[in-house]
């Protein structure tokens, strides 16, 4: 297996809260991986660092491109983006005025680079690449089966799809690696079961390596290959899902806690 993200010692303190405490992890190319916790574990506070949101306190995190491994501790999340790292969000940050084609639209355009006199003129170039976007758009709206919906405003559709969409757009980035942070959060049994599907048929037809914060845990155990467990900020487990549901500490770190996930 290649290794495609090293997270080496990664802490973040909020005050005098360790949120994120030492982890050290390795997550490799093509997997499709849970992080797991009780709330407030820091969970999100990881995915942050991971995808630039905010630095850590201390530790180092690599990641490996086509081009060789490259430092992102300090790099900013739109820095991380363009080495290929696509996130969703807890809360669906969609432009909601905006039709589903043109939130996807929008993701795919930092891919094609245009001159500023070519766009100003309107070259042929600019034509052709405009083409190229919007049936790029189109094919990957056909294949997660939003075609009927590509001209609705995306605050006009029901949530589930509302959140498939927030996943097409993180898709339409081209990443090499995609975080998603409670993406089966508000949704019914019937919509869950469809993301489900959808995260697989992603891993499998563009091998995107996926990284799943969930609290629904029959999808965790049914997607996961392997599966990490915080609590407190502390990596306190990892393993496939058949350890991790007989694992005593992270039965009782889930038992112990005020909140159960
Ligand atoms: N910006 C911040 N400033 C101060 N404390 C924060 C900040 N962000 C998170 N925290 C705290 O860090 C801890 C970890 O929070 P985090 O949101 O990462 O947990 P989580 O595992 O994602 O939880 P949940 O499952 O509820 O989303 C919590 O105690 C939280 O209150």
């Amino acid at each position: 297996m290649t290794q495609q993200l090293v997270i080496d010692h990664v802490s973040k303190v909020f005050g005098g809260l360790k949120a994120v405490a030492d982890v050290t992890m390795t997550i490799e190319q093509g997997t499709l991986i849970a992080l797991i916790g009780p709330n407030g574990a820091g969970k999100t506070t990881l995915f942050n660092m991971l995808t630039g949101e905010s630095g850590p306190s201390s530790g180092t995190i690599t990641l490996y491109t086509a081009d060789g491994p490259v430092d992102i501790t300090k790099k900013k999340a739109y820095q991380v983006a363009k080495l290929g790292v696509a996130r969703t969000f807890q809360n669906i940050r969609l432009f909601g005025a905006m039709t589903v084609k043109e939130n996807v639209l929008v993701a795919r355009t930092h891919l094609y680079r245009e001159s500023f006199i070519g766009t100003m003129l309107r070259l042929p170039q600019f034509y052709q690449q405009e083409a190229a976007v919007a049936t790029a758009a189109d094919e990957l709206l056909d294949f997660f089966e939003l075609a009927d919906v590509a001209d609705e405003p995306t605050a006009s559709l029901p949530y589930g799809t509302q959140r498939r969409v927030e996943i097409v757009r993180a898709v339409a980035t081209k990443p090499q690696l995609l975080f998603l942070d409670e993406p089966a959060a508000g949704m019914n049994p019937e919509e869950t079961a469809d993301l489900g599907r959808l995260i697989t048929r992603i891993r499998e037809h563009f091998g995107i390596t996926v990284v799943l914060i969930e609290h629904d845990m029959s999808l965790v155990m049914k997607l996961a290959e392997s599966i990490y467990v915080l609590d407190h900020g502390a990596m306190i487990a990892s393993g496939t899902p058949n350890e991790i549901q007989t694992n005593a500490q992270v039965i009782s770190a889930y038992l112990g806690g005020e909140n159960h996930a």
